[in-house]
């Protein structure tokens, strides 16, 4: 056995949810080909394509397609919402339909088309245990976690540490979104929003996310946000959350906590054959 160069082209579309960027790789019909190490060389914004997260599209058995995402370090992510969203939108759009189910690691989600032309995805019901989340310990209560500035903690499929700040944006995010990022707390990292309320229908939010660093939005991020903030009684089951790349709508329902935005399309390419190896030939 000899190491041979691999010729094969990978395809790949660049899409963003309000500049929160992706990698969209649709593995539909063969194996999957994202590796660590993939992720983290396209996730290189100098040497590679550079993005927030990566979607690799799979078949899906008892859904419409399923979803893998990756952080642009290489590590995994269990929920992604607004390349959910990104997903949707194209998977919608080439089959000329109006909603799509998406199986992920945080479970099955729904997506669908509004009349204004906005996706909207279920993001499915916050967890609410320490393990859950997961957290390495148990709290006596998740909105009050014993670290500087009483954060809440929430799931959404991936861990987010909630801190309500008087003003998000003289908050120092590339300061303090490292050191929560790997609290111990946090077993496994966690995702990490700076919010202040405007009024009971919008709050503003920045986020430092696991795996990636300041991005312009975070959609479980902020879906994380408006649960912290309905469960201090602070919003309504409605509210804008108002990100650096513009608005997200979130509704905290019964079946689900809704996310509703804008999603963009950028380019379609294709990765040359060195940047994914070799092949065992
Ligand atoms: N941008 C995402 C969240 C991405 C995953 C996150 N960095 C993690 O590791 O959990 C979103 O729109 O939800």
């Amino acid at each position: 056995m000899r190491d041979s160069v691999n010729t094969e082209r990978l395809a790949f579309l660049k899409m963003h949810g309000l500049g929160n960027d992706f990698v969209i790789v649709d593995s539909r019909g063969r194996d999957a080909v994202v590796t660590p190490d993939l992720a983290r060389k396209l996730g290189d914004r100098h040497r590679g394509v550079g993005y927030d997260q990566l979607a690799e599209i799979r078949d899906g058995r008892d859904s419409d397609i399923a979803l893998d995402f990756w952080n642009s370090d290489g590590t995994r992510a269990g929920a992604c919402g607004n390349a959910t969203r990104c997903v949707a939108d194209i998977v919608m759009d080439a089959a000329v339909r109006r909603n799509v189910t998406i199986r992920t690691a945080r479970g099955l989600l729904s997506a669908k088309r509004l009349d204004d032309g906005l996706v909207s995805v279920n993001m499915g019901l916050p967890e609410s245990e320490w393990d859950a989340i997961p957290l390495a310990r148990p709290v006596s209560d998740l909105d009050a976690l014993p670290l500087p500035g009483k954060p809440s903690a929430v799931g959404m499929g991936n861990p987010h540490c909630v801190f309500f700040v008087e003003d998000a944006d003289s908050v120092d995010v590339e300061d303090r979104g490292p050191s929560v990022e790997n609290d111990p707390l946090f077993p496994e990292a966690t995702n990490v929003e700076f919010v202040h309320v405007i009024d009971r229908t919008e709050i503003r939010m920045r986020v430092w996310e696991r795996g990636t660093g300041i991005t312009l939005a975070c959609g479980s991020g902020a879906c994380a946000a408006a649960v912290a903030a309905h469960r201090r009684g602070l919003i309504d089951s409605a509210v804008t959350v108002r990100l650096d790349g513009g608005p997200l709508h979130i509704r905290i329902a019964d079946e689900g906590v809704w996310m509703t935005g804008a999603t963009a399309k950028v380019f379609e390419a294709e990765l040359d054959p060195s940047m994914w190896g070799t092949t065992d030939g």
